[in-house]
């Protein structure tokens, strides 16, 4: 690829109004963001603790160990209302249209409940609807697998309770946290589906055949990764046929495989084998805070590994819209934005041959 098409592919991918349905809040903070928190804390005179040399990470270990270091930065409302809005206004800035954030309810002793928690999100997505009117954003609150069955269970009667009060806003649950550890509490997760919430599971970052088999067989409403399930990464060709059989839409996030070490490298991802099968399939960043990606970029080494055509990248968009767990109405004025870039970008490029 020459220069100048490497630069008019980055200027595409930016320019493209993007949906990104696999965010974590505390995963996707920047380093402006945390400096911003950190010196709100010093200000406060409740420094947690120091703010170390954030490195990005060589494995899914190194990865598990930087979320401490975020979590200590967001452990007020006010903090977690801070991030959000200003989260939000960085995708904003990429292009992104549509976003469904995700995060763990977390409570600290004193300070703040798991309910204030997520209220705190949410009157950050309402503040941010008069900022950046332009992107509209939703809530899936995360149950973390490393915390136990009681945790899980708290999360689950909150997101219950809240997809009631803030139908706008929380529209799903999110299965995540350390792949090696814990479990999927897919019994749990049956409740929240009877409620009406959307679920989306992260499946198969690690090798994991019998959980990965009871994860499809629960049927989610998407997966996140699915990494592990190929048979030329760790899978089985059992297994990636009875994935290409469920048609379940699938969040596939290039550079946090890559840096966490699941994937070799960026021609060998899944994503090759899911687009090839013409399977359901979304780009997303996971946490492109602690990856240091953003969703252009993720769109960028996407059209530069598997040969996309700008048109392509304009469909994958569409595509996404519609795996989404926005309202009807909202997707059908999200694709049509889409649409009318597309058509613009089409003309832009017949009318300079
Ligand atoms: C890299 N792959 C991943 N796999 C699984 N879970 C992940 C993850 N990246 C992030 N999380 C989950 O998101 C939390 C941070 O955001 P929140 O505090 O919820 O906003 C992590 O603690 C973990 O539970
Ligand atoms: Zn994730």
């Amino acid at each position: 690829m020459s220069s100048t098409e490497k630069i008019n592919l980055d200027s595409f991918c930016r320019a493209l109004p993007k949906v990104e349905l696999h965010a974590h809040l505390n995963g996707s903070l920047s380093l402006r963001i945390m400096k911003k928190l950190y010196e709100l804390q010093h200000s406060d005179g409740r420094i947690l603790m120091d703010l170390p040399n954030i490195e990005e990470p060589n494995s899914l270990e190194e990865c598990f160990q930087l979320f401490p270091i975020v979590h200590s930065l967001t452990s007020t409302s006010e903090a977690v209302f801070i991030a959000t809005c200003d989260m939000i206004g960085e995708f904003y800035d990429d292009g992104v249209i549509y976003l469904e954030v995700r995060s763990t309810p977390r409570a600290v002793d004193g300070v703040m409940t798991k309910k204030e928690y997520v209220e705190a999100i949410i009157r950050g997505i309402i503040t941010s609807k008069n900022r950046y009117p332009e992107i509209l954003v939703k809530y899936l609150i995360s149950v973390d697998r490393m915390k136990g069955y009681e945790s899980a269970k708290q999360n689950i009667e909150l997101a219950i309770e809240m997809i009631e009060q803030y139908p706008d806003y929380v529209v799903g649950l999110d299965l995540s946290g350390d792949p090696s550890k814990g479990s999927a509490f897919l019994e749990l997760l049956e409740k929240s589906r009877k409620a009406g919430l959307k679920i989306t599971a992260h499946c198969a970052e690690v090798p994991n055949e019998i959980e990965i088999m009871d994860i499809l067989n629960f049927k989610p409403d998407r997966l996140g990764h699915c990494t592990c399930i190929h048979p030329t990464l760790n899978g089985k060709e059992e297994l990636f046929q009875r994935l290409i059989q469920s048609n379940i839409p699938i969040e596939l996030c290039l550079t946090s495989n890559i840096k966490c070490g699941t994937v070799p490298s960026y021609d060998l991802h899944q994503f090759k084998y899911l687009y090839e099968a013409g399977h359901p399939i979304c780009i997303a960043t996971d946490d492109k805070g602690v990856f240091n990606t953003s969703l252009s970029k993720e769109f960028e080494l996407a059209a530069r590994h598997f040969q996309l055509s700008q048109d392509t990248l304009c469909q994958l968009t569409i595509n996404s819209v519609k795996y989404s767990f926005a309202s009807e109405i909202e997707k059908s004025r999200l694709t049509d934005v889409i649409n009318a870039f597309r058509f613009q970008s089409v003309s832009t490029v017949s009318n300079t041959k």
